[in-house]
């Protein structure tokens, strides 16, 4: 680490235009510039009180610049904001931008824009700023530099800090995160947060508003949509020069928006937006104290452990970070108190100086990184374990544990959780096969095969591996079990494309190790031997439909695949005027084209159609399964194209057969849109529209 200059942090403040309310009342305006000096970024400004006042004050304050109503955010961005993300982008500083202000002041108008009125945030400025310049580093024949580039977000609410880029659920603790004490710098460390690799500018702009999505707002008197937690938006661009000097640089930047100071009186706040406003209004004179610690000479002691927000922002204030505070007001006298108190604190704050460091080379960057890597691996080891759990849960046919209805039950029950999706390890997982399966209880010698219901309705995914070696693992979707279940599993088999008909049935038994396969339409029967070795183990099944061409009549066979061989079972013929469809499947593969990110995803539906079984695979060879519920919001976003590799569904609704075809698909990191046409009766009836957010395991319909 090189050692630099102290250097003060950077105060701006930044004024708001009257609003509505004010507008309405005839509101005055109390804040006034004395003194703007552009070239050294030197202002002092007048704060007057009201009229009402006995005594009426002018008090001037002096900051590094003063914007009001006829600045855009982009005034602020260019002025001193772009020079920062330059210093942490190429030069390995650590950098903090934190807006200060009471509540409705407009510190996320600042820090994350307005989409409607056109104006961009610094948040989304800096971003856009990041990219151009690694571009132009790239591009400037710079080959042997290279950039890796990572995003995180998150948020303090009621003293807790939450990941924002992790997948929203019911309960906020699964996304709770831990403040450590780095040993090794004036910082702290965040365990488990969520770091991003990030590659074009949408994809972070995403990130951030998946993120901005999951924080927490409520609307009270003062300002219709108010932040009731503090959050923080990080980047972290690596640098890595592959010359021989092999320099390397980590800089991180900050952007922090903090909740606002607010009076209750004036909020109107009540019940659990009481708690919260007195969690934010305690975090905030936490802040208060450490700025004022920080610039008493004689203080030894900062309270920096006092409350969550000082901690995060340790190395912010007083520590090795470029910061830069930007102090939002109300130009209105109604507001003169707040305003009175915010240019207070950001005078004090203009005080503290910091000592950035550039973060190269250093041996605790790389201590870092290992100690990041080594819980990554962690993670992974961790997500294996359940992986193993569940897989030796999940049994080979030729062991006829298949109908062990413990195992059965612990997958489902996985499944069924949305919370806790497990992660199924299955290397080079190339396809999967659906069946529809029932268990011997429902199909009595005397029903006929299309007496079956809806409800009985199961589906049995089974997934192989490329080299066919080994079964992978057996997922349930939607599944009571009987207890006869114990004894003797029927799989109803169907093809995948031809939703005609069942072809025949799958029976495993306990008692003489075998598998019968069993052909409905001309009730012939096969019974395959299996033996103990593990060679028999079936790895996967495939109707091979033939097609005669003197008679052009279809011939089906079942074909059975081992992990050594594969055996074929006696041509079957199919009627293909059987208008009995007793219950369609779908299958859906969606398989990313350019190469960068992969995910392979299996939809199906369920019976109640309001839920969806999504099966992905990620670039680690990790399958996931996710059981998504249906909801009533909708959104929709436009993405780029993916390739459809193969897709064919059906839903069925009232024993009626509805086509439901897979038109078009687009893909983008987390997010998948499907337009799915429904034909009924040969006619294209109504397009859905669905997006599915897989990181979030939310899906919205249209
Ligand atoms: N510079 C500005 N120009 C125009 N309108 C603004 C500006 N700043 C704020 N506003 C208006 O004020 C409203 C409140 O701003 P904002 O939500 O950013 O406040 P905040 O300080 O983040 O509040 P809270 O602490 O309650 O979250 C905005 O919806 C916007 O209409």
């Amino acid at each position: 680490m090189l050692s630099h200059k102290s250097e003060s942090v950077k105060v701006l403040i930044r004024c708001r235009p009257f609003n509505q309310k004010e507008i309405i009342n005839h509101s005055i305006k109390c804040i006034d510039i004395q003194q703007l000096d552009n070239k050294n970024h030197q202002c002092i400004i007048k704060l007057i009180s009201p009229k009402r006042y006995r005594r009426r004050i002018s008090r001037l304050f002096r900051f590094d610049s003063f914007y009001d109503e006829n600045h855009r955010t982009e005034h602020i961005f260019q002025d001193f904001v772009q020079s920062l993300v330059c210093d942490v982008t190429l030069n390995g500083y650590s950098g903090t931008v934190f807006a200060y202000g009471q509540t409705g002041s407009g510190k996320s108008w600042t820090m994350t824009g307005c989409l409607c009125h056109s104006e961009n945030g610094l948040i989304s400025n800096a971003i856009e700023h990041v990219f151009h310049l690694v571009h132009h580093h790239q591009s400037n024949n710079e080959q042997e530099k290279e950039f890796t580039i990572k995003c995180a977000y998150l948020e303090i609410y009621n003293e807790e800090l939450h990941d924002l880029l992790l997948p929203r659920t019911s309960l906020k603790s699964s996304s709770r995160l831990e403040l450590r004490e780095n040993p090794r710098s004036s910082g702290v460390h965040i365990t488990n947060l969520t770091w991003k690799n990030i590659y074009t500018i949408e994809e972070c702009l995403k990130l951030k508003r998946l993120g901005d999505l999951a924080r927490t707002m409520g609307s009270t008197q003062m300002n219709r949509d108010s932040s009731r937690s503090h959050t923080m938006f990080s980047l972290s661009i690596q640098y890595q020069h592959n010359s021989q000097t092999k320099i390397f640089r980590q800089g991180k930047l900050n952007f922090v928006d903090l909740a606002g100071s607010e009076r209750q009186i004036k909020t109107g706040a009540s019940g659990q937006q009481l708690l919260e406003s007195a969690k934010i209004n305690l975090s905030l004179s936490a802040l208060n104290k450490v700025i004022s610690s920080l610039v008493q000479t004689n203080t030894t002691h900062i309270p920096y452990r006092d409350s969550k927000l000082t901690r995060l922002l340790q190395d912010s204030i007083g520590g090795t970070t470029k910061t830069i505070m930007i102090a939002c007001i109300s130009p209105s006298e109604d507001n003169y108190d707040e305003t009175l108190c915010t240019l207070r604190y950001a005078s004090r704050t203009k005080n503290i100086r910091n000592t950035p460091i550039i973060n190269e080379n250093s041996s605790y960057i790389l201590l870092q990184q290992y100690a990041e890597e080594i819980e990554r691996l962690r993670a992974i080891i961790n997500s294996s374990n359940i992986h193993m759990h569940s897989l030796s849960r999940s049994i080979p046919l030729n062991e006829v544990k298949l109908d062990d209805q413990h195992s059965i039950k612990t997958i489902r029950d996985h499944q069924i959780s949305s919370e806790n999706s497990p992660i199924i390890k299955c290397q080079r997982t190339i396809s999967c096969q659906t069946m529809s399966i029932m268990t011997d209880t429902v199909i009595s010698s005397t029903q006929t095969i299309y007496d079956i219901k809806d409800h009985d309705y199961k589906q049995l995914v089974i997934v192989f591996d490329e080299n066919q070696h080994s079964y992978q693992f057996l997922a349930w979707h939607s599944c009571e079990i009987s207890s006869e279940f114990n004894r003797q599993l029927k799989i109803l088999v169907k093809e995948n494309k031809n939703e005609n008909s069942w072809l025949g049935t799958l029976t495993t038994t306990i008692e003489n190790k075998s598998l019968i396969w069993k052909n409905h339409l001309y009730h012939r029967q096969h019974q395959l031997h299996l033996s103990e070795h593990t060679d028999s183990i079936i790895t996967h099944f495939k109707i091979q439909e033939t097609i005669d061409t003197v008679s052009s009549l279809s011939t089906f066979s079942l074909v059975l695949y081992t992990s050594s061989n594969y055996i074929i079972l006696d041509n079957l013929l199919l009627s293909s005027t059987d208008k009995n469809q007793p219950i369609n499947n779908h299958f859906i593969t969606l398989k990313e084209s350019n190469g960068i990110i992969y995910y392979l995803s299996d939809m199906l539906y369920s019976l109640s159609t309001n839920e969806l079984l999504v099966f992905m695979l990620d670039q680690y060879h990790h399958y996931h399964l996710h059981h998504i519920i249906l909801n009533e919001n909708c959104l929709f976003e436009n993405n780029e194209q993916i390739e459809i590799e193969h897709c064919s569904c059906c839903l069925n609704n009232e024993n009626k057969s509805m086509n439901n075809k897979l038109i078009s698909c687009s893909h983008h990191l987390s997010f998948i849109n499907m337009s799915c046409e429904i034909e009924q009766e040969n006619k294209i009836h109504k397009t859905n529209t669905h997006f599915i957010n897989l990181d979030n395991h939310s899906i919205y319909l249209d």
